[in-house]
């Protein structure tokens, strides 16, 4: 009896100290959270600085340094974000400064939302500089990018949309496409996107979207998709609020069945860019994790960080 209430209390004691052992693993887990260091790159620009505030928003360290396009620096050598300021480095001294920073700032991970001209001399920076990294910026040669840092294996996520909401429908659009390929075949599609007039290219998102309607059956090239970037167009028939006509992106996706008796219609609209700057910490969070592990997979894009989980 005595046994067995010893052998019962030392099973007690045993569970205690393994529940012990259990919370103390959970603290370990929680501080053991990677070091990050977040170097945001064109800061001068609007995404740039609205990454550097969620970044602040979240608490993260932000490296003061920034790069910038070559004509940032003649008049100015600092960026301000939210009283933090940044130093502009410019394209001809980022690799001297980039070796620097990498041996004061082992949690280094920078971000890129400069412009699709930039996109591949950026990249070629990045991957010869092994600097993991979070591009948000669109256009340039998608394969050809995603087969360059594949093959320097730089830890990076690249996606041309960061907002959560919007990475789950792409990953619902690119789900139905594999699950129902043909889907709507014999459908038509229009696709109408319209953004800030100082707008460059076509919408990434929307050329992404395309891909699973083709898969779907639909015939279509990007080169059809219409875009709004006039903004009196944009406030009539776009009804896109004037405070925003600055920062906004409205997607349409409308398919009508060959008869013209069935029609479908996808829209997202987001005025602002808080949305892409919280996706991007989120995925900057995901990637420093990734590197602490040494994980095997090094090239990641938005659907990735949204099934880990890792969007707040
Ligand atoms: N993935 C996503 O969720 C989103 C993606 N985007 C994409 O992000 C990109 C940027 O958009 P946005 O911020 O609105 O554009 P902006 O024009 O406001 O900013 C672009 C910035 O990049 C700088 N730049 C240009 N060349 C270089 C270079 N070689 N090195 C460093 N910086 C450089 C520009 O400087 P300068 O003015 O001197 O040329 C400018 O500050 C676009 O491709 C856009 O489509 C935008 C929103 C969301
Ligand atoms: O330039 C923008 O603003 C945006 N660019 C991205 C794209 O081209 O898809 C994402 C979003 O549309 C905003």
């Amino acid at each position: 009896m005595l046994a067995r209430n010893q052998l019962r209390s030392a099973r007690t004691a045993g569970a205690a100290s393994h529940a012990r052992r259990t919370r103390t693993s959970v603290v370990v887990m929680a501080s053991s959270k990677p070091k990050l260091q977040l170097m945001v790159n064109s800061c001068t620009g609007k995404m740039g600085q609205a990454v550097a505030e969620a970044a602040l928003r979240a608490n993260i360290e932000l490296v003061p340094y920034t790069l910038c396009g070559p004509n940032d620096v003649a008049d100015k050598s600092h960026v301000s974000v939210q009283g933090v300021q940044l130093e502009l480095v410019p394209p001809a001294t980022r690799d001297e400064v980039v070796r620097q920073l990498q041996s004061r700032y082992p949690g280094l991970v920078m971000v890129d939302y400069t412009l699709p001209d930039a996109i591949h001399s950026m990249v070629d920076f990045y991957c010869t500089h092994n600097t993991p990294f979070v591009m948000g910026t669109t256009g340039g040669d998608r394969q050809r990018i995603a087969e360059q840092v594949q093959a320097a294996r730089t830890y990076a996520v690249i996606a041309p949309n960061m907002g959560k909401q919007i990475v789950a429908f792409q990953a619902m659009m690119d789900m139905m496409a594999k699950s129902f390929p043909g889907a709507f075949s014999g459908y038509r599609l229009r696709v109408v996107e319209s953004h800030q007039s100082t707008k460059k290219d076509t919408s990434g998102t929307a050329k992404a979207v395309v891909q699973s309607f083709v898969e779907m059956g639909v015939p279509f090239d990007v080169s059809q998709i219409e875009l709004v970037r006039e903004p009196k167009e944009q406030v009539e028939r776009m009804k896109v609020p004037e405070g925003a006509l600055n920062g906004h992106a409205y997607h349409t996706y409308q398919l009508v069945s060959g008869d013209g008796s069935v029609m479908f219609e996808f829209q997202h609209n987001v005025v602002g860019r808080t949305t892409y700057a919280e996706g991007t910490v989120d995925a900057a969070l995901f990637l420093a994790q990734r590197r602490a592990e040494g994980s095997e997979q090094t090239l990641y894009n938005m659907i990735d960080v949204l099934r880990a989980g890792a969007m707040r």
